[in-house]
């Protein structure tokens, strides 16, 4: 580079860093409002998440772009991670408490984490919670005495079994919770259990979401819902979306979005780590999908192993998902050690077809992770 080239760049990248500064400021100021739409927010009791307002935001700010030419993506990359934030801040000043008059929460495995997380939840919104683990059951009957509901969190199998034992004594309008990933037995064991208001939740997501803004809850009602309406209430407030479900369809679909997926998972690690391959010069040689699809089953083995033995063994009928699984995949094995190219071809014109528009809409929204996958990189 010579000097004069050097002394333009170094001038273009003052100013740049300049705009960048600038940038900080707003964005400082717009943490700030959003702060103050929280404060509002929580005293009225509205959601953290506001669909309509950020479609009619991003639409706005869409066309203004264009007019500025600036790529529309562009500046609604940058509002959606900056209302990504919004979630995470208005947090903090709590939630509206919808059932003043409750009396405690009793969150039975409240120490594991995703028991913690719905404690901090409830917490911010007002509630008096009360943590029952495994070696509390000498407190239970003082804990359970005033509580207005019981959430239990345990292990998937010993689930069943500890309703059955130990919450049949529970006041008569006590409500009595779930948050197990599958619905069926324990619904049916928590109405056995319990005469008074019951209700089955299954939340969609993780420990380590950070916001319950846009997530799912799956709930499936178990007994005079009237009398927990409120608590649904109470999580939209949180930003969650209800999703209501039969017990049983809850628990078909869970075998492929649970079982099947995170047992392909587990086999897909197994299968690198015989393979023994070296997950360094695969990195160097991967594509960002590949990146991804590493980054999705590394991320498994960081978690508990008895938590996804837990959601594998969960249900006997998985075992029929997985095997459908294997068939297709000998079958599909076999097509390609005879060499049948046009088959091969045959079966996936078949698939996109069954996938429909679904195809270029995951191709639409993979697209942006993948971008992001990339921006990620740092050489
Ligand atoms: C700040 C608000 O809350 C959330 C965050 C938004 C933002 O950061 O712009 C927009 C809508 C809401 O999902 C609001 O409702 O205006």
């Amino acid at each position: 580079m010579n000097e004069k080239t050097t002394a333009e760049l170094e001038h273009l990248r003052g100013l740049i860093d300049g705009v960048d500064q600038q940038l900080l400021h707003l964005l400082r100021k717009r943490l700030d409002l959003v702060a103050q739409v929280g404060t509002v927010k929580h005293a009225a009791g509205l959601p953290i998440y506001a669909p309509q307002r950020e479609a009619a935001m991003l639409a706005k700010r869409r066309e203004e772009a264009k007019i500025m030419g600036i790529a529309p993506q562009l500046i609604e990359d940058i509002l959606r991670r900056l209302m990504r934030e919004s979630y995470l801040n208005e947090k903090d000043v709590g939630f509206k408490q919808i059932k003043t008059d409750l009396g405690s929460v009793v969150i039975v495995g409240g120490k594991g984490q995703l028991g913690s997380l719905f404690q901090q939840m409830l917490k911010l919104s007002g509630y008096q919670v009360n943590i029952l683990d495994k070696d509390d059951w000498q407190q239970a009957e003082s804990l359970f005495a005033d509580a207005g509901m019981v959430l239990v969190t345990v292990p998937i199998a010993i689930t069943c079994e500890l309703i059955r034992e130990k919450l049949t004594k529970l006041p008569k309008d006590c409500i009595l919770a779930d948050l197990t990933s599958i619905k069926t037995e324990p619904v049916k064991a928590m109405l056995e259990a319990h005469s008074g208001p019951v209700v089955g939740f299954h939340p969609m997501f993780g420990p380590d979401v950070g916001s319950l803004a846009k997530q799912v809850v799956v709930v499936c009602h178990g007994r005079s819902p009237e009398k927990y309406q409120w608590l649904l209430e109470q999580i939209a407030i949180w930003g969650a979306r209800i999703v209501e479900a039969e017990p049983e369809r809850h628990d078909n679909a869970m075998q492929l979005v649970q079982a099947m997926r995170h047992f392909s998972t587990f086999v897909y690690g197994l299968n690198l780590c015989k393979e023994e391959a070296d997950i360094e010069t695969l990195l160097q040689f991967s594509s960002p999908i590949y990146r991804l699809e590493l980054a999705m089953v590394g991320r498994l083995f960081a978690q508990s192993p008895e938590l996804y033995a837990d959601i594998i063994f969960a249900q006997q009928a998985s075992q029929h998902a997985i095997s459908d699984y294997l068939d297709n995949y000998r079958e599909a094995l076999a097509l390609l050690k005879r060499g049948d190219r046009n088959e091969f071809i045959k079966q996936f014109e078949t698939v996109a077809k069954w996938f429909g528009d679904f195809a270029p809409q995951f191709q639409r929204e993979s697209r942006i992770m993948l971008q992001s996958v990339n921006d990620m990189k740092t050489n």
